[in-house]
């Protein structure tokens, strides 16, 4: 499901309707408006018009505003009422309030109040729709479009829940966070997203990493050059280019906090200007962003603004790393073989049967950007028959030796302790191992008797 969008305006003024109609269509640019005005064909309208809102007047010929509330309360529970009324009605509207309306507006008020209504209304509206379509979906155990996570093999159960939740959260217009170390399959979810959500538009893909604010507005929103002559040139922004379809913003964590500010705006208003221009547009993208690292710490370390967290905490993934999914590991090994042989036409080599296992101990702390690097190695050093193994050994060998503790290091609790402490530490050791013979334990320490001796009797 999309932005909940589509608004009716009902009134048996026409001068007025029309102005109304232009006065939203500049405030609220993502809005689609249609005017009604018989209050006698609401009710058909409704039933063709997926509206999401209805703004109607209270004194028409026909229906009141009132009738027209008690009715799509009834027979349309999924569509909000703005009442727009006249100074001298304010009561009957609060009534209409109290009957489920969900505002009022005075004719004569300010319009930027009601613009403000109206979206928060819409808002209301999408996410109630969304969170009715997210609830049905994941309860249903199927997905409905498996084609849209072709390119993502796994037979993790993790991850096939994670499959099921995407197909849920994909219309909702709240962004998408993705949360995982490189090559966890971050891009490969976001192209899933956008297979579910809008495949007929384009999918872009943008790195935030040190961003300074204002290269991201630019990028984002384009900019309008004045030239001296009057002339005007224009360099469409990324929600221009991408329009109805995803906007994949990479590496959200490494953002500049002044950048944050300015993407929670256009989160929050869904609308943009460009540079050197004070025309709004609507933002109609699906936002999908990505993070190396959990967005809560790095709020915590003074990194991250709280209220664009919050914002994106609405529809999460956090991808397992490769080392967290060892049932995945022999299938995607098959995988980029046929892949890396397909690209260096030439045979693809088989998989040893004990490959998997050997590396079900390694933790590929470049996930799967090292597995498929790998596999591309072996199969270009392969014979055509059998994968070369050599590129997964030395890897392997690689980390046991970083891992390894060596034998003679010293490992130290937390709190350091102090001199006197560990002295007394040693000596209880070396008694221990020596079976309290002194003369041992003091050799054991480099010590003389005498001294140790000193030493256990606290000296
Ligand atoms: N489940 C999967 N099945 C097959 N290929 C996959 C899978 N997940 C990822 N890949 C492939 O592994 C590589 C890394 O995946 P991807 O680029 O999606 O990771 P990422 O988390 O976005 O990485 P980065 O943080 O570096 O941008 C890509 O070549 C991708 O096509």
């Amino acid at each position: 499901m999309k932005l909940a969008r589509n608004i009716l305006l009902v009134d048996d003024e026409a001068a007025w309707l029309r102005t109304l109609a232009v006065t939203l269509n500049r405030l609220v640019p993502e809005a689609e408006i249609d005017t009604c005005i018989d209050s006698r064909q609401v009710q058909n309208r409704l039933q063709v018009g997926d509206y999401a809102l209805v703004l109607v007047d209270l004194t028409m010929p026909f229906h009141s505003g009132e009738a027209l509330l008690a009715m799509i309360r009834s027979d349309f529970p999924n569509t909000r009422v703005i009442i727009v009324t006249g100074v001298n009605e304010v009561d009957t509207a609060v009534r209409c309030i109290k009957n489920g309306a969900y505002d009022y507006f005075i004719k004569t008020d300010n319009v930027d109040n009601l613009a403000r209504t109206v979206r928060r209304a819409l808002e209301v509206v999408g996410l109630e729709r969304n969170y009715l379509n997210i609830k049905e979906k994941f309860l249903s155990r199927t997905l409905d479009n498996p084609q849209a996570f072709n390119n993502i093999l796994t037979c993790e159960p993790q991850l096939l829940d994670q499959f099921r939740y995407l197909e849920a959260v994909s219309g909702s217009a709240e962004p998408l966070l993705i949360i995982g170390a490189s090559g966890t399959g971050k891009t490969e979810f976001a192209k899933s997203c956008h297979a579910l959500f809008s495949p007929n538009e384009p999918f872009i893909s943008i790195h935030l990493a040190s961003m300074s604010s204002e290269i991201f507005e630019q990028k984002m929103c384009g900019q309008l050059y004045h030239h001296h002559n009057g002339e005007l040139d224009a360099v469409a922004g990324l929600l221009h280019q991408v329009g109805s379809g995803v906007l994949y913003l990479n590496d959200i964590d490494a953002l500049p906090l002044d950048a944050q500010v300015k993407l929670l705006t256009l989160l929050e208003t869904k609308q943009y200007y460009p540079l050197g221009s004070d025309t709004a547009y609507p933002v109609k993208c699906k936002f999908v962003l990505s993070s190396q690292h959990d967005l809560l710490n790095l709020h915590q370390a003074g990194r991250f603004r709280s209220d664009l967290l919050y914002r994106l905490r609405t529809h999460k993934i956090k991808l397992p790393t490769l080392a967290e999914r060892p049932l995945d590991i022999a299938m995607l090994i098959n995988h980029f073989i046929v892949l890396a042989a397909t690209e260096m036409k030439l045979p693809a080599p088989i998989q040893p049967t004990d490959l998997a296992n050997k590396l079900s101990s390694y933790d590929f702390p470049g996930n799967l950007h090292e597995l498929k690097s790998m596999v591309f190695d072996a199969v270009s050093r392969s014979d055509g028959v059998a994968l070369n193994t050599s590129a997964f050994m030395v890897a392997i060998n690689e980390h046991k030796s970083l891992t390894a503790i060596p034998q003679d290091r010293m490992i130290f609790p937390k709190q350091l302790p102090t001199i006197a402490q560990m002295n007394q530490a040693l000596v209880d050791e070396a008694m221990s191992r020596t079976a309290n013979n002194q003369t041992a334990a003091a050799q054991i320490l480099g010590i003389s008797q005498s001294a140790l001796s000193r030493r256990l009797k606290g000296g």
